[in-house]
């Protein structure tokens, strides 16, 4: 151990490393994840069991006072001013108390949410310029009303089942909403919430990779391909509002086929701009599918979102169209390692159990699931252990 000035002079070289190191990372998107990994293990190291456990505590009050400043006009009053602004200024535009703005504004300017310029002044800062664009302005009001809601009733509603498993409806999502429907049809029924996980869905993919970057599509699907013009290359089933199948397109312009998208009828109707090459379908996949003999029946993040009676009876529907040695279905979703499972992941099966009754699935369970269809893996493609794999499967 080092005397106390010491340790205050390599504390201060740390920082400063710290500082120039982001400098020259900033541009950098895979260094800079990488620095931040490092970063965050080590607050893990260096907070202490009790700051860990009060941090937990204390997390949902910041995404509370957010959830009132977004709802009550607040975020985009004062964004859309482009200036500091005072809470007696917002309190005029909005007619929101002042009192209440000063008091949910102190968190967020802790946080770095808003900056707080003078006594009671503040002013936007990146954090809350992103949240007024549409993906995660939908978004955040998204999770906030169906996740984060379902997940703080999620221990009490364990308790009331013995601490059951929950594999179906009712789950913490039904009884906190008093609905039987499952988030899905349940989200048919409020357009509001709908249009804002549309929108969450579309902007999240604008930050992650495309399956085709991280697989080989050539070999996938391209290859061994019928290249006649009436033949469905690939179908997105449950695909949005069609991003995914027309990134494909557009990196594969000159591949033979088809390109299908299907989804609900309010979400097809709600597509506002989508390359014509993708036919779009209106369609329910619990009903029998109406695409036959594609390559591909390729499926993003959707059977995280069912319990496995439901996965397996959208999975017999594709199956039933499918032609043996010739179709694959693609599903690109995250495959749980049995162990060492990281944070985000994690996180997420504790989400998709909370507002779905669904979950994320190891390569065990997914086996299962498939074979139970009439199905078989051809291969798990796993990118990492922080990446969503892509699962390769064919008629058994
Ligand atoms: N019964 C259903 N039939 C077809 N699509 C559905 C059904 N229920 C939910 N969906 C759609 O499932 C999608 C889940 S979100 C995932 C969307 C897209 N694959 C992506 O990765 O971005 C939403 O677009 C829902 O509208």
């Amino acid at each position: 151990m080092g005397s106390a000035t010491d340790i205050q002079s390599r504390i201060a070289t740390l920082a400063k490393d710290i500082d120039a190191l982001y400098q020259d990372v900033a541009q950098d998107e895979g260094s800079r994840k990488e620095l931040l990994g490092v970063v965050q293990g080590a607050m893990a190291k260096v907070e202490s069991p009790t700051e860990t456990i009060w941090r937990m505590i204390m997390s949902p009050h910041a995404p509370a006072a957010l959830m009132v400043l977004i709802r009550s006009g607040v975020l985009k009053d004062l964004v859309s001013s482009g200036k500091p602004k005072t809470a007696s200024a917002i309190a005029s535009t909005t007619g929101v108390s002042e009192t209440l703005i000063i008091r949910m504004m102190r968190p967020l300017t802790a946080l770095g949410v808003f900056r707080e310029t003078d006594v009671y002044t503040y002013s936007s800062t990146p954090i809350s310029e992103l949240l007024t664009a549409p993906p995660l302005y939908g978004g955040y009001q998204f999770m906030f009303d169906l996740a984060t809601r379902s997940l703080a009733n999620m221990p009490r509603f364990l308790e009331r089942t013995n601490f059951k498993h929950v594999d179906g409806p009712p789950g913490p999502f039904q009884d906190c909403n008093s609905t039987e429907d499952l988030m899905f049809p349940y989200l048919m029924k409020h357009p509001d919430m709908m249009s804002n996980f549309n929108a969450f869905m579309a902007g999240s993919l604008e930050t992650r990779p495309d399956w085709f970057q991280k697989f080989d599509a050539e070999s996938l699907v391209l290859n061994g391909a019928k290249s006649s013009p009436e033949k469905v290359l690939l179908v997105d089933i449950a695909g949005g509002e069609g991003h995914d199948v027309q990134a494909f397109g557009r990196a594969f312009p000159s591949a033979p086929g088809r390109l299908v998208l299907q989804d609900l009828p309010p979400v097809i109707g709600n597509i506002k701009s989508l390359d014509e090459r993708v036919e779009r379908v209106p369609h329910d996949m619990f009903e029998e599918q109406p695409v036959r003999g594609a390559r591909a029946y390729y499926m993003r993040n959707i059977f995280h979102d069912w319990p496995n009676d439901k996965c397996v009876e959208i999975m017999k529907r594709i199956a039933k169209a499918m032609e043996r040695g010739y179709s694959k279905l693609l599903i690109f979703e995250w495959i749980l390692a049995p162990k060492g499972v990281p944070l985000y992941p994690a996180l997420l099966d504790v989400n998709m159990m909370a507002l779905l009754n669904g979950r994320e699935r190891t390569e065990e369970e997914w086996t299962g699931l498939l074979s139970a269809a009439g199905l078989r893996v051809v291969k798990f493609h796993i990118a990492g252990p922080e990446e969503e794999g892509l699962i390769e499967a064919e008629v058994a």
